[in-house]
């Protein structure tokens, strides 16, 4: 059965990340006078799943050539599974299973017959060959249309051949280009079960436009913009809250007030208010930024006690979650205004 077979050639760390499978440092890329990956730098551990997003022209797909090695940088080195990109490029190709972005696949060429061709290129060993076919047609899911002309299947089947392709190797590291790209939902579906399962055994870096499909299968995320990294972290810590919702029943200007003056609030933003009546100040919402994101929670302990010392009645105090995609957004924007270089990337 494919699934023992595989965890019989791959080493299961159970998912915990180990130190670099992937280590760029100050990766650079010019065309020209496009300037399209400027010193980027990164690591991605044993077992990570890591998604690498950006708006168009970003440098993504330069990046991924460039660690998978095909093409040469600029500037800066890389290493893919412990090894050099420049120094042993043969050897990074066959420890690194690549889906390009557009999948180069012989239309006139039968699925096994395509996979048995590239097994053959990737220096699969004579006697492993057979094995390394199966299990990645069974992985995949291949297996009923293992017969079929590549060039008459569907745009998902043709992805998961070229999937197949990139497992053929047995790799430790796996790239993938925007892997669901022009797929339907459906097929966008399958593919994501497709690549969550693989992240249960391979260190993966996944380029895609769909945020959705990064919150369903990567640890970590890392954002570049006009070719520099604009962000590198956890999900989760991205997820976390940034912000201290607060509502109080008080007299707005007033609590607006200590909001804006206590310690570490980095700006305010009012959410709601309830009417005022006679006798009654009504309730005001706030959103309190914190200046610094790793102390929000001494903002939010903070901001409770200055409200009950000025004798107000506390409604609701919780910290404010940001979405993916405010993070995307937000993030694109700052490399974007910091970009002064004048940076040829389309996104600039
Ligand atoms: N062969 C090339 N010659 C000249 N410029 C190029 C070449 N390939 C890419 N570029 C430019 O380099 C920049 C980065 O492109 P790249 O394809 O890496 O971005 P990307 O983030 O993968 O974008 P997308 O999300 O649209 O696929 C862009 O400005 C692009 O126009």
């Amino acid at each position: 059965m494919a699934t023992a077979a595989i965890g019989r050639r791959h080493v299961f760390n159970g998912g915990i990340p180990g130190p670099g499978m992937i280590d760029v440092e100050q990766l650079s890329k010019r065309y020209g006078s496009v300037r399209a990956v400027e010193g980027v730098s990164f690591s991605v551990g044993r077992g990570e799943v890591v998604g690498f997003l950006g708006p168009n022209g970003a440098g993504k797909s330069t990046t991924m050539r460039m660690l998978t090695t095909y093409l040469m940088p600029t500037s800066g080195r890389a290493r893919v599974a412990g090894l050099d990109v420049l120094d042993e490029p043969r050897e990074v190709r066959r420890k690194v299973g690549y889906l390009p972005e557009v999948v180069p696949i012989y239309p006139e060429m039968r699925v096994r017959e395509f996979l048995r061709y590239r097994s053959k290129l990737k220096d699969v060993p004579g006697s492993r060959r057979r094995a390394a076919i199966d299990d990645a047609i069974e992985m995949t899911g291949l297996a009923d249309v293992a017969h079929r002309v590549t060039g008459n299947l569907s745009k998902g089947y043709k992805q998961r051949v070229g999937l197949a392709d990139a497992l053929l190797s047995d790799p430790d590291v796996l790239i993938l280009d925007e892997p669901t790209a022009g797929l339907d939902p459906i097929q966008i579906g399958e593919v994501r079960e497709l690549i969550r399962e693989l992240g249960r055994r391979h260190t993966i870096l996944l380029s895609t436009h769909i945020l959705p499909e990064v919150e369903a299968v990567c640890g970590r995320v890392i954002i570049i913009a006009s070719g520099r990294i604009a962000l590198d972290e956890p999900l989760d810590r991205l997820r976390a809250g940034r912000a201290v919702e607060v509502e109080v029943r008080g007299p707005i200007d007033s609590v607006r007030g200590v909001l804006e003056t206590t310690p570490g609030a980095g700006g305010v933003r009012k959410i709601a208010v309830e009417g005022a009546a006679a006798g009654d100040p009504g309730v005001c919402g706030f959103e309190v930024r914190s200046k610094d994101e790793s102390a929000v929670e001494a903002l939010r302990e903070l901001i409770a006690a200055r409200v009950v010392q000025n004798g107000w009645a506390l409604r609701r105090l919780d910290l404010s979650r940001s979405t993916l995609e405010e993070r995307f957004v937000r993030a694109v924007r700052d490399a974007v205004v910091v970009d002064h270089g004048g940076n040829s990337g389309e996104a600039a």
